[in-house]
């Protein structure tokens, strides 16, 4: 299912800022974007020319019609205007128990000219900044917020003010606050650059925590004006946090979408650059070397994977209680699996034309081969002989074919490699981790799992699955996702077949 993502914020005609952005931003991520309009303002890349407030009651009546039809966890707030439209967003946090807020506060600019009225501003600070998640003000906001809420003042000379003015506003009851230094660059020390002369190197951005203040210095983009690069990272952060990415992760992707969209801007308008919103599709969710922990922790799948690992036939397997001919079965099916998976390989190979598919097709198959000649043993030794059972093949065996050939030719070898992950987990996390001298009739079989040869097997595999998701599309990553799915109900087909009495296959 997609996560979801609701933004409250000003419409912006010209699609540059405010709701327009977010959607785009939402979109870039994978999110499904909702909105609720708190005013139409008429606006271009010059400037804004025109607000027009919607009522209070009406922004409530969008936000209940969404989330009363669609489920939704996360908001981000943009510009709410009037302590009434402020208000009715409370409420609806409130009214909804909305755990993830992202708010963009938008109450000054960065020259520090208010944006809102005083009595906004307390609103803002008693009943908002307790129910973020996370704010993403620039610095003059964040110097207001700290003169409202505490009367101090900090002077800005070098990225420690910063952090420290960060640490103060967390103490003071943020819960984690992200820091635009916008209209300041900082030299190679993250003193402020005070002139011309001074070699501008860093945009920076302080997130801090309870935990950490972090700079997070970027590439000073000195001849990058654009319009929307507030409006971009909050959304992005809440739509990483509704991917159910954790803060930290969540605030860094989103620097970097951000960045990377103003450094990509373009003159679309004759004003200030546009940003290129669709930047996402280049930023995997996933840092490299670690996609198989994203797919095994993926939280669409997460209620799949209880139900493989807390099968009855692993119980059964763990605890000894499986029969001898009940792992017979399973033995010859899994034969059949993997063999289904190298001739998949084999065609992969063979419809492409691209050599270095051809070798991990290639490799794939050299794996199984030597896993199914350990395999055939492993099934002697139960008194399995190749005979019984390697030229029948049930039904299940054909279907599991079909639709690894299916996924070979639609997603090439690296959905094979996807197909062929549940089973490799199942190894390394199940049947490897069982104690040898509690693994009764199965020792044969789990001494086979823990040897060196096949724990390298599975590890090759892994490793030529990382190498070949680091040149994935992100646009691709939902197709690898259902195939994952469909993979883990074929081994739980595979398990259920094995414990069902009245199928026979030998
Ligand atoms: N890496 C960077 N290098 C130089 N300048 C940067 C960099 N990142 C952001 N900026 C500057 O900060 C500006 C954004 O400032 P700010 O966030 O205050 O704008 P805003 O008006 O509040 O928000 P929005 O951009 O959403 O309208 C960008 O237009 C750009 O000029
Ligand atoms: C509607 C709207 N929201 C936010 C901004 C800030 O970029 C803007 N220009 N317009």
């Amino acid at each position: 299912m997609l996560s979801t993502c609701i933004t409250v914020a000003g419409s912006d005609c010209s699609g540059g800022a405010g709701i327009q952005a977010d959607l785009k931003v939402f979109t870039a991520h994978s999110v499904y974007g909702m909105s609720a309009i708190t005013a139409i303002t008429s606006q271009n890349t010059i400037g804004v020319n025109g607000v027009h407030l919607i009522p209070a009651p009406f922004v409530e009546k969008q936000i209940d019609a969404c989330m009363l039809d669609v489920k939704c966890n996360v908001m981000k707030t943009g510009m709410l205007f009037i302590p009434a439209i402020l208000k009715v967003t409370l409420d609806m946090i409130d009214r909804y128990k909305l755990k993830t807020v992202v708010v963009d506060p938008l109450i000054a600019t960065r020259k520090g000219v208010l944006l809102v009225l005083p009595g906004y501003l307390e609103l803002f600070i008693k009943e908002l900044i307790p129910r973020a998640t996370i704010l993403t003000p620039n610095i003059a906001e964040a110097s207001i917020l700290l003169k409202h809420m505490t009367q101090e003042t900090i002077e800005i000379h070098h990225v420690d003010d910063v952090k420290t003015l960060g640490a103060k506003l967390i103490a003071s009851g943020c819960k984690n606050i992200i820091i635009r230094c916008d209209g300041i660059s900082f030299d190679n020390e993250f003193f402020v650059c005070k002139d011309s002369l001074t070699p501008s190197s860093w945009y920076v951005y302080v997130l801090c925590t309870s935990e950490v203040q972090l700079v997070i210095p970027q590439k000073w983009l000195s001849t990058k004006i654009a319009k929307g690069t507030s409006c971009a990272l909050s959304s992005a952060i809440a739509a990483n946090l509704a991917n159910e990415m954790d803060v930290q992760t969540a605030v860094k992707r989103s620097v970097a979408y951000t960045q990377h969209a103003l450094e990509y801007s373009f003159h679309l308008g004759r004003g200030a650059n546009s940003l290129e919103y669709s930047s996402g599709y280049g930023c995997l969710p996933f840092e490299e070397g670690e996609f198989v922990g994203y797919f095994r922790n993926h939280p669409h799948l997460s209620q799949t994977w209880n139900f493989l690992f807390e099968h009855h036939f692993l119980q059964k397997f763990k605890n000894t209680t499986l029969a001898i001919d009940e792992f017979k079965k399973y033995l010859a099916l899994k034969y059949h699996m993997l063999m289904n998976n190298a001739q998949a390989a084999g065609l992969t190979a063979f419809s492409s034309s691209n050599i270095a598919v051809i070798e991990r097709s290639a490799n794939i198959i050299q794996i199984i081969k030597e896993e199914n000649v350990i395999h055939l043993q492993i099934c002697k030794q139960y008194g399995l002989a190749p005979e019984q059972f390697v030229d029948r093949k049930p039904a299940f065996v054909n279907a599991h074919s079909s639709f690894i050939n299916d996924v070979g030719q639609r997603e090439g070898v690296l959905g094979i490699q996807v197909a062929m992950l549940p089973f490799s987990i199942i190894l390394q996390d199940i049947f490897s981790k069982m104690d040898i001298l509690d693994s009764g009739a199965f020792k044969p079989f789990v001494l086979h799992c823990k040897d060196s040869v096949t724990i390298e097997h599975i590890n090759g595999l892994l490793r030529n699955l990382e190498s070949e998701a680091s040149t994935l599309v992100p646009e691709k990553i939902q197709q690898l996702l259902n195939i994952l799915e469909q993979s883990i109900s074929f081994e739980m087909a595979a398990f259920d077949i094995t414990l069902d009495n009245e199928t026979t296959i030998f």
